[in-house]
């Protein structure tokens, strides 16, 4: 079955609670990431898979086996950890099949699989060298190399690529992936870039300060975050967030307010919202120079240059803002304006923090509330 399943798992090491009442699927032969900021729990999950950590209370099913008190030996897993654990003193051939040997696997498989492996990760004519000969990117093929000889249900990847320059990584996003197409095993992999996160997960799963935020489809987390903290966590530069106030179908930041579309005035007047946090993000805000009516205004504070796009950023009602525009006239000391334009907003309850409205419920509802 491949199935890892938490139920109301915590963990805490004496009185800090890391991870608290996890509950989470991971499906069999799926890619799975854990993305968080660092310390926010992510190698701990990792390692109460891998059993090399125990879990304090709850219930930890794998293959359908309940595993809390069973040996990381196991439970049929492969790690890839962070600083890849090699031995210093062997080949890379015998740092790739030493799990094999251990199992007592006859010695053609062994050759066999060491063979595959090798050529998937393209360390041809470098299996005689010690790991202090080998790049760092060499040295990640190894460990990767290791990891699937085993052949197991699943594997773990603990931050596997970050000694690695931005351009290997790439390259070793893509084998990731193309590993798992071979092998289908179950890929729980941790990481806190984004990039990472929504180019080899299947779905992600965003954890913040040892709780699970959400857990949905790359496209998801990104155009349906579940609550602020992920609106926020997902994207560079971070979705704007502000503390908005609706009455009489409009809608109020500080002093200044705009008319609400009125597909949103319905919706919060159904939810019954006074006081919100309304969330758009730096790209979805398109900035004017005049100020036609029903928009916000605000003064530009600096532009940062990207090379192909440049953030705006700007004071709003002492909000700061960003903006992401392909190209700008813009200076410190402008005035700039938007509008809210109804397909780009996301609004969260004050209390919960939970999305309750995103750009495709007004899509979505946009036809049907025309023909009312
Ligand atoms: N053995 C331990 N004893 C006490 N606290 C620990 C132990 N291991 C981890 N922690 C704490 O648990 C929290 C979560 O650690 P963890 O390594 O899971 O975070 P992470 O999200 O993987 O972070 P990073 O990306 O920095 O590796 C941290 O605050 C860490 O200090």
């Amino acid at each position: 079955m491949k199935e890892i399943v938490f139920e109301n798992v915590c963990k805490s090491y004496g009185k800090a609670k890391i991870i608290e009442n996890l509950n989470l699927t991971i499906q069999p032969g799926e890619r799975l990431i854990l993305l968080g900021a660092s310390g926010c729990g992510k190698s701990t999950t990792l390692r109460l898979i891998a059993g090399l950590e125990e879990i304090s209370s709850g219930s930890l099913y794998m293959n359908g086996q309940l595993v809390n008190d069973v040996a990381s030996g196991e439970r049929n897993v492969s790690m890839v950890f962070q600083n890849y654990a090699l031995y210093p003193h062997m080949t890379v051939a015998d740092n790739i099949i030493y799990g094999l040997k251990i199992q007592k696997l006859p010695k053609e498989e062994i050759v066999q699989r060491l063979k595959s492996a090798v050529d998937m990760l393209e360390l041809n004519g470098l299996e005689d060298r010690k790991p202090k000969d080998l790049s760092g990117g060499q040295r990640q093929r190894v460990a990767l190399a290791r990891a699937i000889v085993k052949r197991s249900d699943f594997l773990l990847l603990d931050e596997p690529l970050s000694n690695l320059d931005a351009q290997l990584r790439g390259h070793a996003r893509k084998e990731l992936v193309k590993i798992h197409q071979t092998y289908h095993q179950t890929f729980v992999y941790v990481t806190h870039d984004q990039v990472e996160a929504m180019t080899v997960g299947e779905r992600i799963a965003v954890m913040h300060a040892g709780r699970l935020q959400m857990v949905d489809t790359p496209y998801n987390v990104y155009n349906r975050p579940a609550n602020v903290f992920t609106a926020k966590f997902i994207g560079s530069p971070s979705t704007n967030i502000f503390t908005a106030h609706y009455a009489d179908r409009s809608l109020q930041i500080g002093r200044q307010a705009v008319r609400l579309p009125e597909f949103w005035s319905a919706h919060l007047g159904k939810n019954g919202c006074r006081e919100f946090y309304l969330g758009i993000r730096p790209e979805h805000i398109r900035l004017e120079q005049e100020k036609p009516d029903n928009m916000f205004a605000g003064t530009v504070k600096y532009v940062e240059e990207y090379g192909n796009r440049c953030g705006v950023y700007f004071d709003l009602e002492g909000h700061e803002v960003v903006a992401i525009c392909e190209r700008t006239e813009c200076k410190p000391g402008d005035r700039v304006c938007f509008a809210l334009e109804a397909d780009k907003i996301h609004i969260f309850d004050k209390q919960s923090t939970k999305n309750i409205g995103y750009p495709e419920v007004y899509c979505e509802h946009f036809y049907q509330y025309q023909s009312v």
